[in-house]
């Protein structure tokens, strides 16, 4: 099998998990995985897709700018330039995008403070925070139409190999130095989003 093929693997399986647990509502999300670093090329799934189906059409391979290096019809996702400054600013290996009504929720709750800083819940360690008083904060950015002005936002808080970041009122971008550990960085923030939101709801009608 070639590196593309097994990573074309890796992503599918990611997809797949996603898609079950509805991660793709309406369309939304996009996937992407390394396949070279030099030079630069990635997978990322085809722009507009019904992402809880899976066919030989759902990733293309793009290069440092997003554009597809290979004859193709099919359109990278609308958001790959978020990608790219993913995997020209890091070592990161995978990067996932979804939209959840959790995310979406929290992005406006604490949107006009600019970030959420998660403390004192055991999940912290899948983001590799040991310490008892480890503290993990995911900046909110605004959600700009004008996808390069996104990109360029979502940038400056491009600077680990792994991370997150959320978009107002849009969604989750999280990476990792492989596909495990960007999914691990998904699962944990909506774990965290979804406790949150349960943990203020019961403590409104108390
Ligand atoms: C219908 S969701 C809106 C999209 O513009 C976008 O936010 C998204 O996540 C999916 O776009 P795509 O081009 O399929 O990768
Ligand atoms: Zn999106």
């Amino acid at each position: 099998m070639s590196l593309k093929e097994s990573r074309w693997e890796e992503l599918a399986d990611i997809k797949r998990v996603l898609a079950k647990r509805d991660w793709f509502p309406g369309t939304s999300g996009n996937l992407a995985i390394k396949v070279d670093q030099q030079p630069l090329t990635f997978l990322v799934t085809a722009s507009g897709k019904d992402k809880t189906k899976e066919s030989n059409e759902d990733f293309l391979l793009v290069d440092k700018d997003g554009k597809p290096v290979e004859n193709t019809h099919l359109k990278p996702s609308a958001e790959t330039l978020l990608h790219v400054e993913v995997y020209n600013k890091t070592n990161a290996g995978c990067s996932l995008h979804v939209h959840t009504i959790d995310n979406n929720v929290i992005s406006e709750l604490y949107g006009d403070k600019g970030r959420i800083t998660f403390k004192g819940q055991e999940i912290i360690k899948a983001y590799g925070l040991w310490e008892e008083d480890a503290e993990f904060t995911i900046p909110i950015i605004h959600n700009h139409a004008y996808i390069p002005k996104l990109a360029a936002e979502f940038g400056e808080y491009v600077k680990e190999d792994a991370g997150a970041v959320l978009i107002r009122n849009h969604g989750i971008t999280v990476w990792g130095r492989n596909a495990l550990e960007a999914k691990k960085y998904l699962e944990a923030s909506e774990f965290l989003f979804s406790y949150h939101l349960k943990l203020l709801a019961y403590q409104s009608i108390k």
